[in-house]
């Protein structure tokens, strides 16, 4: 260092020195400028600002190295070979334009270091094939650690200024970035510069003709260095504001192509909002139009013009509102609007619709289509219409609406209805002047066509009574189907005793008439009963409740018949609640009793057995006879409990009478419905101890109607196990034959109504019963007579072969006490009689 300090200090001019300083520093900035230019471009650009820093700091290198050789002042004359000189300046630029490249081309942290190392190399490479150059009269010597210290030098601080200038590319960066790489260049030079030792030696002269004066040759390349520097930095400067002002530039070219982007984005948005509008317009249900403040089309979709027909010159935007109307009358798409003037029409009937709110009308249109339409009030004017086709909405509505309302089957009026219009005719009744009457009537023997010939049969038989009512009554009546073979006929009239009697009378004529229904004809009654508004009442419920009253009425005063309401029937009604509400304390009471009624043979008038009969000692009432108390039983369900309290006490109260006697008990269709009546049966019998055979169980024909496949089974069942049965009331029956026919009764009780006759001064009459008698006798099974009385009537069975005889002639029906007496005294009953 001392070697180098010295040379400095003593062979060294300091003026020339420092300009060799300025050059270095000057070449150091513009290069460093330059290298940041490189920087901040690319590919090419790049390229070529490589080169052009490689060739300012190369240069500079060169200038400062000449420019500190004036200072150097060895003591001899110096002069420089053109060849090496040209050279240095060559490996200088090539290097340190190598040296750049690297430094800005490669990545990672080394790169730096290695284009640092390089430039080193450069400055080196310059400074001693320039001291090669160089031609001195004497020896030159050489100090390698020094020259090796010079190139570590040069290297590290080069690398310290590309880090810099990697790192920092502002303005102080570049300072930083120049003072390193001039330091660099300069200590690499004076370090260099320490380590030679020139000897002078006059016998070595220096070659004149090809060498340069240095003091020239250093104020040249001074003046040089510095001009062309100067330049390339006031160019470099001049690049970088241009190439702020282009990165500007460019920024706003990015916003204005981001905006544009944006730009284009919103306008396809906007394009792809008016396709998927477009597209949601044209597949609405509905029909849609928009009319602007002034009237005139905005837009409608395609169902709309679909709707309307409209010709493409009537889609247009801008179209009239009041073209479109007249378009719509014109091709008579509307129903109501077809005469002359009828656009004007419809358009002043448009015009008084409110158009500051929603309105929405139904348009029927000539076809029959219904089309609601929907307007709704637009901000700033106009509005916009929804067309809805709802014809079938509306036809279904009214379908519902018929269906709530009319009875499936028949097509007629249900209770909702009937209720409906009853009370609106009720309430023109109130003004007077006219009456109401409500006829309510159900089929008499309906269950049986029923239960016998199936429910097609059934169904069809309610509909050919639908029609014949609606024949029979006049335009206006109103008929209902109120529930299987109940109907009720509405109608007003102005004399209620003569009009609805006369409409009952009909009525009631019109349902007698045999049915043709396919291949079965049927008969059928009917049972009506009348009540009259406002006389039996002012409220629909009260009325049906009165009719329902009369026509409980009419039913059981015999079926086939027509009865007004009186108030009596009420009380009659409240008594049968409060009878039905006693006889169920009467079962658990014991207040029944059985009575006997000896059935004997016509013959001998031997007593073959009894008939139980049931009795009713009613705590207030007295005795209630079976005729008030067992129809009221069968309707409240009592009938089951009530028969097998029957059957069991009179089986076993047979089992205290001589064997041979039988016991004939009384069964209700009820009791066949109970699948626990033959159980019942065989533990009567078990448990009394009798023998089945003297159990005697008589049957009506409507027993056997209900169900009665499961009631021959059942009486199937008993007549296996012995017990036998008998075909009660014979001849009042709806199709006995067939009855007869289907099943093997043991026994046949011709009704006492026959038997009654039998005594009747009406020969008809007379030879009616005779004839009921013998067809029964006939049959070849034991027919028994009920209801005889007197000697005639057991003498006219006696005639005709009757087996068995019951009535009051032989005895009446008595409590077990007086039967046991009787037959503890062995009586002959009918002996008695006889
Ligand atoms: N005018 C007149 N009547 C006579 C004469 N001989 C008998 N009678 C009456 O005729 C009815 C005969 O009984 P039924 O035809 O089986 O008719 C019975 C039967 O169908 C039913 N019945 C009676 N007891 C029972 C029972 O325990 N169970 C069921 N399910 N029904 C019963 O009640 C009906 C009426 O029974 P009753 O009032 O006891 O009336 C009895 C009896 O008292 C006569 O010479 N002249």
């Amino acid at each position: 260092m001392f070697r180098v300090f010295s040379c400095l200090a003593v062979e060294h001019d300091w003026r020339l020195v420092v300009l060799a300083g300025l050059v270095c520093f000057a070449a150091s900035i513009v290069a460093v400028s330059i290298f940041h230019r490189a920087i901040a471009t690319r590919a090419r650009t790049r390229w070529i600002w490589i080169t052009i820093a490689g060739a300012a700091i190369g240069y500079g290198i060169w200038a400062t190295h000449f420019v500190a050789m004036l200072a150097y002042e060895p003591g001899v004359p110096t002069g420089y070979g053109i060849v090496p000189t040209a050279f240095s300046l060559a490996a200088a630029m090539l290097l340190t334009s190598v040296g750049f490249g690297v430094a800005v081309g490669t990545s990672g942290r080394l790169r730096a270091m290695a284009g640092g190392v390089i430039i080193g190399g450069g400055i080196a490479s310059m400074h001693y094939l320039g001291m090669w150059a160089l031609e001195v009269p004497g020896r030159v010597a050489w100090s390698v650690d020094l020259v090796f210290v010079s190139i570590i030098l040069g290297m590290c601080l080069g690398c310290a200024a590309l880090a810099v200038a990697l790192r920092y590319q502002g303005y102080r960066g570049t300072l930083a970035a120049a003072i390193l790489l001039t330091l660099a260049i300069v200590s690499h030079h004076f370090t260099a510069m320490g380590a030679v030792q020139i000897t002078p030696d006059p016998t070595r002269a220096t070659t004149d003709s090809l060498s340069l004066s240095p003091t020239f040759l250093a104020l040249a390349i001074a003046g040089v260095a510095l001009s062309v520097l100067g330049m390339s930095l006031v160019g470099v400067l001049a690049d970088r504001r241009l190439a702020t002002r282009t990165a500007r530039f460019e920024e706003i070219i990015n916003q204005l192509s981001v905006a544009r982007q944006q730009l284009e984005g919103s306008q396809n948005e906007l394009q792809d909002q008016k396709l998927r509008l477009d597209t949601a317009i044209n597949n609405m249900v509905e029909a849609l139009c928009m009319f602007d403040a002034e009237r005139r089309l905005v837009v409608c979709n395609e169902r709309y013009a679909l709707l309307y027909r409209l010709p493409p010159e009537l889609l247009r935007t801008g179209t009239p509102h009041a073209d479109i109307i007249r378009h719509r009358v014109v091709t008579g798409i509307l129903k109501s609007y077809t005469s002359e003037g009828a656009a004007e029409q419809f358009l002043s009937k448009l015009a008084a619709l409110p158009f500051d709110a929603v309105s929405s009308r139904i348009d029927e249109f000539a076809d029959g289509r219904l089309i609601c339409v929907t307007r709704q009030p637009m901000a700033g004017g106009g509005w916009v219409a929804t067309h809805l086709d709802v014809t079938e909405q509306r036809r279904s509505e009214a379908r519902i609406a018929h269906m709530a309302q009319h009875d499936a089957l028949t097509d007629l009026p249900n209770r909702v209805l009937l209720r409906e219009r009853m009370e609106h005719a009720i309430a023109v009744t109130r003004s007077g002047g006219v009456d109401l009457a409500v006829l309510m009537l159900d089929l008499d023997r309906f269950k049986e066509v029923n239960d016998t010939l199936g429910h097609p049969v059934g169904d069809s038989l309610l509909r050919a009574v639908s029609a014949r009512l609606r024949e029979c009554t006049t335009e206006t009546a109103l008929i209902a189907r109120l529930g299987g073979d109940e109907f009720a006929v509405i109608d007003y009239v102005t004399n209620p005793a003569v009009e609805a009697a006369t409409l009952a009378e009909n009525i009631r004529k019109a349902l007698c008439e045999p049915f043709d229904l396919g291949d079965h004809r049927v008969t059928v009654g009917t049972s009506i009963g009348i009540a009259i508004a406002p006389r039996d009442g002012s409220d629909s419920d009260v009325l049906m409740k009165s009719a329902d009253l009369a026509l409980y009425s009419a039913k059981s005063g015999g079926r086939g018949a027509f009865r007004f309401f009186e108030p009596e029937l009420d009380q009659l009604m409240h008594a049968r609640r409060n009878l039905e509400r006693d006889m169920r304390d009467a079962l658990a009471g014991r207040e029944f009793e059985l009575h006997y009624q000896p059935f004997v043979n016509t013959a001998t008038g031997e007593i073959r057995g009894f008939e139980a009969l049931l009795r009713w000692h009613h705590p207030r009432r007295g005795l209630v006879l079976p005729g008030e108390f067992i129809p009221l039983a069968e309707e409240a369900g009592l009938i089951v409990p009530l028969g097998e309290w029957v059957l069991r006490t009179a089986c076993a109260e047979a089992a205290k009478w001589p064997a041979h006697l039988r016991i004939a008990i009384n069964l209700s269709p009820a009791q066949f419905r109970s699948k626990e009546l033959v159980p019942v049966i065989v533990d009567a019998l078990a448990s009394s101890g009798i023998s089945p055979h003297r159990l005697e169980l008589e049957v009506t024909e409507t027993v056997i109607m209900h169900d009665s496949e499961a009631v021959f089974a059942a009486l199937g069942q008993l007549r296996e196990l012995g017990v036998r049965i008998a075909l009660d009331d014979f001849g009042t029956g709806y199709s006995s034959l067939s009855f007869l026919q289907r099943f093997p009764f043991d026994k046949i009780k011709v009704d006492r109504s026959f038997v009654n006759e039998l005594s009747s001064t009406r020969a008809d009459a007379h030879h009616l019963a005779r004839a009921v008698v013998r067809f029964a006798v006939s049959l070849g099974k034991t027919t028994t007579a009920e209801g005889v009385e007197t000697k005639e009537q057991l003498d006219v069975l006696r005639e005709e072969g009757c087996v068995e005889t019951q009535g009051y002639y032989f005895g009446r029906p008595m409590p077990a006490s007086a039967i046991a007496k009787m037959l503890r005294r062995g009586d002959k009953a009918a002996v008695c009689a006889a």
